[in-house]
Formats: C-alpha cells, sequence, structure tokens
C-alpha cells in the first residue's frame, strides 16, 4: 500500500511565534480525521526555513509528543548549517523520530562532493536513516541519476523525497534503485508519479485533501485509472484555487473552515488579506466542503 504523508505545517502567530496548540489541532486532524500514513515535520510547508533554532526544536518536540506512535514521523533537519543539521539529527533521534530527511544544501553553489560530504556528514554519528529531499524548484540544485548513486553508497541513506517534475529521472531513479524509498512530493503530479511506481506522496495540500488523494491511490491501485484521472482533476482543481490564493497562507485559512486553528504564517511570509479570506472560503465550498 502506498503511503501517504502530510507536510506538517506550523501554526504561528501575529507576532512570529508558534501558536503550540494550532500546530496540535493540524497535527491531530491528520491522524484523526485525515488518518494520513505519516507526518513530514519541518519541511518547506511547515516553513522549517524561516525558523530559529528554538523554534524548530520547539516543533520537532510538539509533533512527536502529539503523534507519539500513531504515525509515521519524518524530520527533516537539512540547515544552511551542517553544524546546526547534525545537532538536529542527533535531537531528533534522541525524540525517537524513526527517519530524518535534509534538503539538499542550497544557496551557495555547492559542489556535488561538497553536497555529498553534507549528507554523509549528518547521518555520520546518528543511529538513524536519512531521506534525501530533492526540491530543484526552490533550492536550485539538480542531482543525476549517478549523483545519487553516489549518495545511496551509503548505506543509511535510504530514499528521496522527490519534489521534481523530470519524470524521465523518475523512472530512471526508481528501476535502478527498486529497493530504495521514493515518496512524490508535487501533489498536482501524484497519478504520474503513481504510474512511475513511487512508493507513496508527501505533500502540503494532502492537510487538506487527504481523503482525495487515498481515494486515487486506491484507485490506481485497482486499476481504475479513469477514476483516479478524476480524482487527479479534482485534486489539481483544488491546488490550482490555493496557488491562485496565495497557497501558504490559504492552506491555514482553508484550515480553519474545516474548524481548525492553524494559525497564521510567519513573516515574511503573505499575512491574511480580506481578499484571502474570501478566496479560502470560496475554496472550502467549491472543493472541500462535504454535503
Ligand atoms: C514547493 C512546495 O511547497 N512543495 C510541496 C507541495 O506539496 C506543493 O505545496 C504542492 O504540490 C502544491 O504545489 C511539497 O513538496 C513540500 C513539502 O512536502 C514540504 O513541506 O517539505
Amino acid at each position: 500500500m502506498k503511503k501517504l504523508y502530510s507536510a506538517l505545517m506550523t501554526a504561528f502567530n501575529d507576532d512570529g511565534s508558534i501558536n503550540e496548540a494550532g500546530t496540535r489541532e493540524m497535527i491531530r486532524y491528520n491522524i484523526d480525521v485525515n488518518k494520513v500514513d505519516g507526518l513530514y515535520v519541518g519541511g518547506s510547508t511547515g516553513e522549517n526555513f524561516n525558523m530559529s533554532h528554538e523554534q524548530k526544536e520547539q516543533v520537532f518536540k510538539i509533533a512527536i509528543d502529539e503523534a507519539k506512535n500513531d504515525v509515521d514521523l519524518i524530520a527533516q533537519v537539512g540547515s544552511l548549517d551542517l553544524n546546526e543539521s547534525k545537532y538536529l539529527a542527533k535531537f531528533v533521534t534522541d525524540l525517537g523520530y524513526p527517519h530524518i530527511s535534509a534538503v539538499t544544501p542550497f544557496y551557495y553553489n555547492y559542489t556535488f562532493e561538497q553536497i555529498k560530504d553534507y549528507y554523509n556528514e549528518i547521518v555520520k554519528d546518528v543511529d538513524n536513516e536519512l531521506i534525501i529531499y530533492s526540491i530543484p524548484v526552490l533550492t536550485g540544485v539538480s542531482l543525476s541519476l549517478d549523483q545519487f548513486a553516489e549518495l545511496f553508497e551509503n548505506p543509511k541513506i535510504i530514499g528521496i523525497k522527490y519534489t521534481n517534475a523530470d519524470f524521465f529521472l523518475l523512472e530512471r531513479v526508481r528501476n535502478r534503485f527498486p529497493d530504495k524509498l521514493i515518496l512524490s512530493g508535487f501533489d498536482e503530479m501524484l497519478l504520474p508519479a503513481l504510474a512511475l511506481g513511487v512508493d507513496g506522496a508527501i505533500g502540503s495540500t494532502y492537510n487538506l485533501n487527504a481523503k482525495r488523494a487515498k481515494a486515487e491511490m486506491n484507485a490506481f491501485d485497482a486499476g481504475d485509472i479513469d477514476k483516479a484521472r478524476q480524482l487527479q482533476k479534482d485534486s489539481n482543481d483544488l491546488i490550482s484555487a490555493l496557488i491562485a490564493n496565495d497557497i501558504y497562507p490559504s492552506l491555514k485559512l482553508v484550515f480553519k473552515e474545516l474548524g481548525v486553528n492553524a494559525g497564521v504564517t510567519k513573516k515574511p511570509m503573505a499575512q491574511p488579506t480580506s481578499e484571502m479570506i474570501a478566496g479560502a472560503k470560496k475554496i472550502y465550498n467549491d472543493y472541500l466542503k462535504e454535503d
């Protein structure tokens, strides 16, 4: 069975501090209502790269305390500061996270040797397994098939969170590494990723749309491609509307329509405007309200 993970969001207060109660509500909703298989904690959607070190620690502690053993947990510890990544890898492993992940190092144009060293350093001293977070659209870092192969020479590197529209590369990676974990990262491209044999998906919109995504996975597994395509279209109508309404604040505004106190995004992320709020209400009514 393919696994569905929500990319956990962080509820912030207006002053940029963490709203713990709201973050716990989103965790509970994912576990109890969405019934996801796991949570990806500290990723892009969680606004991790906009947080202080203390806030990162706070979120990792909240998430595992709330989720306990109810779902699988992957902690994203990648950082501009390799020493922070190494520290967080140990911190989350000691908390009990069964998997860690790290975004490819970005901002400075690192060589592949430097990227390989970053990953090997992060896992060297921790008893954990690492999933590479590859997202070229945000990092500018595109790894080749042979580069993935070199990273996989480290047995503690077990897979890829593949947030990339290059399905030629995805097919090559899948067939060269049949035993590695590949989790698709673009929700709007879930069906083509399923067709190429990914093991599951991680994404922001599954916080709201998990029911459709799981139905799509089930339809695909049952060979009902027409139903899977219809569900992908319905999901992409929702995703298009979220993107048009500014997806990060909109995810939280729509969550509020579902009765979850998702807080706000942290500046410089956009703060809710009256137009965004109206747009979120329309998105909820058009794509998520159950009759
Ligand atoms: C750039 C970005 O945020 N991509 C999202 C997608 O879920 C994305 O929001 C969705 O496909 C809509 O474009 C995820 O891949 C990111 C993610 O899972 C994370 O929070 O780390």
